[in-house]
């Protein structure tokens, strides 16, 4: 007799290449897809605005593809354990799958759960899926998580190459069914009045589908240019793979062997995509050995760092009027389009933490809001990275300068011009400095400074002496 059990999705988003799946159906049963929204178990890190907009288009398409195979997501709110428990009885099935968990809410839940569903007789089955390496299977020569990325993406190249993807789940290993399910207009997830993701359709395509299509994409047209182009904001060189794997929509598995698949010649880009797709591994398993890190400094002396709490300011840095273009650009990207580009977050995340000596906190909760891809581990460490407290961070008294750093990386001013019109007419040169042009070509731009657009809000030397010195009271 054929038994049942659910697969509880969680950040899996997919069909292909799910272990837990692919166990439940080795092991003869046939599955019902389910989805639990829960936001009290997430806390804190419940997803953000811009993630929930994908979520919603990420879960739409998954049920899309669950019903021609017979079986729709069965989509639940309430308490987790409390849900699977009701939906295991109403149905008869004997266990629930799931893939393995990484960010520390959601591993405490998933223990919480298989306790629960434990004392009702059903059997919790969860396998890793979210990684190139589960966390611990990558180790120091001592038995300890890594530390440092160089090292740690070293050993993982020697490891034996992650195993091929597996083949998507066909409509004979689901139950045709007709469960009750939330129906999507009450996921509560879209924006409403307003609707600040109207045109938002036209920038992504949540989904394993449009996952596929975006990796596709960018093997057959970017990444040739990868390794020079992916410095710069205004090439689009780079893959915007990252809201499809935070949900799972692809798996790095999948991702790896498509590059491993390429014909010769490929092997320099090749490689240096694949070493960031790495770094996505080594902030996962920082995560996992640190479930603090989201809130707490890894470097434990930065928490006696004298910071700021001017909100002005962090409210002209979160509006992206600031009077330092290539940081306007970015933070307005962010809002516009739920995405920023990766050298851009790390100029934004840099002026917010060393120009306003503002808490790395502050940037971090705001970026998880705004962006699709908010992720935890990738989020966490990026910002504790930039502010120089994280694991292998850049040394504090790194500080970029946001006027270098817009001529270096956006020398024709494609992507300020792009993203702060109000001074797309001034030349080249006084594009990244707008403050430093004669009051003459300000004119001719039709730019006003402190009208049209904001005067500096700190002035880099002063704010650079002023980091300098607050990082002074905690090194000592
Ligand atoms: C302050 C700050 C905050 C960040 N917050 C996030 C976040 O919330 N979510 C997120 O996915 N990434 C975050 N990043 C990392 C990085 O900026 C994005 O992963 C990248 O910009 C996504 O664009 P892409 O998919 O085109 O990247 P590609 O260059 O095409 O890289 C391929 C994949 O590798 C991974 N990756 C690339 N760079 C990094 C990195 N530095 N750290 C970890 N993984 C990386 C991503 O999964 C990405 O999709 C942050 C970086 C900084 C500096």
């Amino acid at each position: 007799m054929v038994t049942t059990a659910l697969y509880w999705y969680r950040q899996d988003l997919r069909l292909a290449d799910l272990p837990a799946m692919r166990a439940a159906i080795d092991n003869g049963l046939k599955l019902i897809p389910c989805y639990v929204f829960d936001d009290a178990a997430a806390g804190q890190w419940s997803p953000g605005g811009a993630s929930r907009w994908w979520l919603h288009h990420s879960l739409a398409a998954l049920d899309t593809e669950l019903a021609k195979r017979g079986s729709p997501l069965v989509v639940r709110r309430g308490e987790t354990a409390r849900v699977l428990a009701d939906l295991a009885a109403q149905t008869g099935a004997e266990a629930v799958y799931c893939s393995e968990a990484i960010d520390p809410w959601a591993r405490e839940l998933q223990s919480q759960v298989a306790d629960a569903l434990w004392e009702t007789g059903v059997q919790l089955e969860a396998r890793p899926s979210a990684l190139l390496f589960h966390p611990g299977t990558v180790c120091t020569q001592a038995g300890d998580p890594y530390r440092v990325f160089t090292p740690f993406w070293r050993a993982c190249l020697q490891q034996p190459s992650p195993a091929e993807p597996l083949s998507a789940a066909s409509g004979k290993h689901f139950v045709e069914h007709d469960l009750d399910s939330l129906p999507h207009d009450d996921w509560q997830l879209l924006p409403r009045n307003p609707d600040w993701a109207a045109g938002w359709d036209e920038l992504w395509s949540p989904g394993a589908t449009g996952a596929r299509r975006a990796l596709q994409h960018f093997l057959d047209n970017a990444l040739d240019s990868y390794a020079e182009g992916r410095d710069f904001p205004a090439a689009r060189s780079t893959s915007r793979l990252s809201p499809h794997l935070h949900f799972g929509e692809i798996s790095p598995r999948q991702v790896w062997h498509a590059v491993q698949a390429l014909p010769e010649g490929q092997d320099k880009p090749a490689a240096k995509f694949l070493a960031e797709v790495g770094w996505r591994e080594f902030c996962h398993q920082l995560l996992y050995f640190n479930p603090e890190i989201p809130e707490k400094p890894f470097k434990a002396d930065f928490g006696e760092m004298p910071w700021l709490a001017d909100q002005t300011h962090l409210q002209a840095w979160q509006r992206g009027r600031t009077g330092y273009p290539i940081v306007d650009a970015g933070m307005r990207e962010l809002w516009q389009t739920g995405f920023m580009h990766n050298r851009v977050r790390m100029i934004v995340a840099s002026f917010l933490t060393k120009h306003l000596l503002l808490p790395w906190q502050w940037g971090e909760q705001w970026f998880w809001d705004t962006l699709v891809d908010a992720d935890l581990a990738n989020n966490s460490c990026g910002w504790q990275w930039v502010a120089g407290c994280g694991a292998d961070a850049a040394p504090y008294f790194r500080i970029f300068n946001p006027i270098l750093q817009g001529r270096k990386f956006d020398p024709d001013g494609e992507y300020v011009r792009q993203w702060v019109p109000e001074i797309a007419s001034l030349p080249d040169k006084y594009l990244h400095a707008p403050w430093e042009a004669p009051a003459k070509i300000l004119a001719e731009a039709g730019v006003e400074l402190g009208e049209t657009y904001p005067e500096p809000l700190v002035d880099h030397k002063e704010a650079r002496e002023t980091a300098l010195q607050a990082y002074g009271v905690i090194s000592g």
